[in-house]
């Protein structure tokens, strides 16, 4: 499933209409019919429906559903809210339908008390009154509409393609519907993946208005969801001749005086990822502590300095198809002298934590590597490498990443609720799996374990890392399903649960496994 902006979303529109030759009429019926198909098999016939339509074609869409409901003996009433003379285009044309099919039409203006009186008295609003054509804070009537449906919490409220109020590509929320299903109109928008926008959305329903295929390679850029089926599809196999060492011989750089414990869920994560080898390099002062914890690993003890790298270590005699380098390292001179030394390695390195502290002084030298680098920051890491705050970072998930990932070479996991994976060549890739189970301590040296490992199994990166966060928040989703509450959670248990989630993802990919 693609995602898309909303200048791409009329790019789509235009080319379809224009090069494809489909009428915008027959778009609007085709989303109108669409809409109401899944509205009818959720609404019941005894409750009692408002259809709230504004100007533009989202109120278009609206009068379509307007009139289907109606045709199936809903209790229907389509509230317009501008003037009539304002309805142009293809939307006019679905309001003549509407009427020439015998259909009444309320209007709002003149009647504003008669439809505050009506609301409680409805069971369900169809929200049609802004789609992906909305420009700044919201106007009258509008914000008030808006803000009285909002407090009639009884109501069951269905948006049109995005909640009214919300910017299609996300950012700042003032007033907006606030919706328990969205139906959206053939592909979501990047606001049903970015916060705060996506808490408006309730559950997300896409459908298909038969737009063609091309008219979405032609006017968007490559972004789409990366769901258990993809990953049910491109997970390795294992061959029947495999040994140890084909599956990699990883590193893992981490871990100082304060922080032991974060390495050692890094290596962990990584063994029960399917890492063949796995060898963790710490600092001396802290290897006893270290090496307690997991038998399964050999061990490459650093000369320290107070408990954390001094800064010397020793690639060359390691021989290693992969490092990740990171976790509890801490912020000293010692530990960025490491991290220099694992980016002149010709072998896939993935960065973590406190080893995206010193980025400026590693940009020159990732953008020579010609092996994959891949940073792993949350959006407070990532506001830090880029000098801007939280907020900037949040507002533009998608653009920020894929600028950043574009001009530096790098594949960049931006976390946080839909992780975005974004390439080299900036394609982008968000992650459908996860829960707040997940916004603790730890979680990202999971996932740092996880992805090392995938990369060693996998000779495709972009689909390693895909697959390792959607692992990660998938083991995260099945502990909530189960006997955890969101709150419990330990990074240690995601851990565990990990066994279970690649089961069941090899369980559903076994087809595509016979077939390859
Ligand atoms: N392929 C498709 O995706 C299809 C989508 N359809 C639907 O069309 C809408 C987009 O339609 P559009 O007309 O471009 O936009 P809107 O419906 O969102 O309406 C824009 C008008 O709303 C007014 N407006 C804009 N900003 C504000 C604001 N801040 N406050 C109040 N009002 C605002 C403005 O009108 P004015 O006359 O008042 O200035 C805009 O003109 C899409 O979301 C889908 O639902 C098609 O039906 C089928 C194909
Ligand atoms: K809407």
């Amino acid at each position: 499933m693609r995602v898309v902006t909303a200048s791409e979303m009329y790019a789509i529109d235009r080319y379809t209409i224009q090069q494809i030759g489909m009428s915008e009429e027959s778009l609007m019926e085709n989303a109108g019919q669409a809409v109401a198909t899944v509205l009818l098999e959720r609404i019941q016939p005894a409750q009692r429906v408002a259809v709230l339509a504004g100007t533009g074609n989202n109120g278009g869409d609206g009068f379509v559903v307007a009139r289907v409901l109606k045709s199936y003996g809903y209790t229907t009433d389509l509230w317009l809210i501008p003037p009539k003379e304002k309805v142009k285009g293809a939307a006019k044309k679905a309001l003549e339908i509407y009427e020439n099919s015998g259909y009444e039409v309320k209007n709002y203006i003149g009647n504003e008390k008669e439809f505050i009186e009506q609301l409680r008295h409805y069971d369900v609003i169809i929200d049609a009154l802004l789609g992906i054509g909305i420009n700044g804070a919201l106007r009258s009537p509008y914000k008030e509409i808006i803000e009285k449906v909002n407090e009639a919490k009884e109501l069951v409220v269905y948006a049109i393609d995005v909640p009214s109020g919300i910017p299609a590509d996300g950012g700042a929320v003032e007033t907006a519907i606030q919706a328990d299903v969205t139906i959206t109109i053939q592909y979501p928008k990047l606001s049903a993946y970015t916060f705060p926008t996506a808490d408006y959305y309730g559950e997300l329903i896409v459908v298909d208005i038969g737009i063609p295929p091309l008219s979405l390679e032609k006017n968007a850029e490559f972004r789409r969801l990366w769901s258990e089926a993809a990953v049910a599809r491109t997970l390795p196999v294992r061959k029947r001749s495999s040994h140890k060492g084909t599956y990699g011989k990883g590193l893992v750089i981490g871990g100082s005086r304060n922080m032991t414990g974060a390495v050692i869920m890094t290596a962990k994560a990584a063994l029960r990822s399917g890492a063949g080898l796995l060898t963790m390099a710490v600092p001396d002062d802290v290897y006893p502590v270290v090496a307690t914890h997991i038998p399964e690993v050999m061990y490459h003890p650093c000369s320290s300095l107070n408990g954390c790298f001094a800064g010397e270590i020793d690639l060359i005699t390691l021989d290693v198809d992969a490092i990740a380098a990171g976790p509890g390292m801490g912020r000293t001179m010692g530990a960025k002298s490491v991290v220099q030394k694992v980016l002149c390695q010709d072998v896939p390195v993935v960065l973590d934590a406190d080893a995206l502290y010193f980025w400026n002084d590693y940009v020159s030298i990732i953008r020579e590597r010609t092996e994959a680098t891949i940073l792993t920051p949350h959006p407070g890491e990532m506001a830090r490498m880029l000098g801007v705050s939280i907020d900037d970072v949040e507002r533009d998930r998608f653009g920020i990443a894929k600028q950043f990932a574009m001009s530096n070479g790098v594949y960049l996991v931006l976390k946080g609720p839909y992780t975005i994976v974004t390439t080299p060549d900036g394609k982008q890739y968000v992650n459908t799996s996860g829960n707040p189970a997940l916004a603790k301590g730890g979680s990202g040296d999971v996932l740092t374990g996880i992805i090392l490992a995938f990369i060693m199994q996998h000779d495709n990166i972009q689909e390693a890392i895909c697959n390792a966060v959607f692992v990660h928040g998938k083991a995260a989703d099945a502990l909530v399903e189960k006997e955890h509450s969101p709150m419990d959670v330990l990074a240690t248990d995601v851990i565990e649960a990990i066994p279970q989630t690649l089961f069941s993802l090899y369980k559903k990919g076994a087809s595509y496994q016979k077939q390859r």
